[in-house]
């Protein structure tokens, strides 16, 4: 069994830009990535690619396999599902607040695909059992994309519903639940930043200091 993380660090989560500098989007992608790392490693998976569009940008320190392709998270993907012979996990470099308990349950799982939702219809993660026969089709609503992919190709399939694996980190909001249920170095690296600010509705951030250059 392997993981793959699909990985651009330039100019990396442009949706937060309202908040964060491109400067401190390459900074927290890239501990967003070490908190993924970290959860897979605790399930036990030990075997990870890390899809990337540079060498430059993953942190040497980290125990994993670099597979540099050009931009293009879909192509990229599917050419490395075709050069994959086992159970392969496709999880997201934007899920800090995914744990370890959460990927072993989703390996777990005895159905040819486990589909984990993300917010706003997303994929966050893609459990496939025979890589190869599979197509991945991300962006739009490719939650109903990967749905409709497995049912075309007569697969069981598991929806993994789960609060906090659902989260990616992609829009200024998101950051909110980071700050709140966080335990890693990308929860660090937003409380230094914001504040998690109470009032009448849900809970917003707010920025710890105004010469950070927004309100
Ligand atoms: N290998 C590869 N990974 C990508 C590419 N684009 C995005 N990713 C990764 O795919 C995952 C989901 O991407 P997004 O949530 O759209 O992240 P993003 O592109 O940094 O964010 P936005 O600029 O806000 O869209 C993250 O782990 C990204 O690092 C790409 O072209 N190639
Ligand atoms: C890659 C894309 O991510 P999002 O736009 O939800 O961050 C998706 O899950 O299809």
């Amino acid at each position: 069994m392997r993981a793959v993380i699909p990985y651009k660090k330039e100019n990396a989560k442009s949706r937060l830009s309202p908040v964060l500098s491109q400067n401190e989007r390459e900074e927290f992608v890239e501990l967003m990535l070490r908190d993924v790392v970290s959860s897979l490693n605790s399930a036990g998976i030990t075997e990870i690619d890390i899809l990337t569009t540079s060498s430059e940008g993953v942190p040497e320190d980290l125990d994993v396999n670099l597979i540099v392709a050009d931009p293009g998270l879909n192509t990229s993907i599917n050419s490395y599902l075709q050069n994959v012979d086992e159970p392969t996990m496709i999880i997201m470099a934007d899920l800090p607040l995914v744990r370890s308990s959460h990927i072993k349950k989703i390996v777990s799982y005895p159905e040819d695909i486990v589909i984990v939702p993300g917010k706003g219809g997303g994929t966050n993660i893609l459990f496939i059992r025979q890589p190869k026969d599979f197509t991945v089709k991300y962006h739009g609503c490719s939650f109903i994309s990967h749905y409709e992919i497995t049912e075309d190709l007569g697969k069981s399939r598991r929806v993994f519903d789960s609060f906090l694996a659902s989260i990616d980190i992609d829009e200024p909001h998101d950051i909110v639940e980071l700050l709140l249920y966080g335990n890693g170095l990308s929860k660090e690296y937003a409380e230094k930043r914001f504040c998690a600010e109470t009032g009448k509705g849900r809970v917003k951030i707010s920025p710890l200091s105004k010469l950070s250059g927004f309100i």
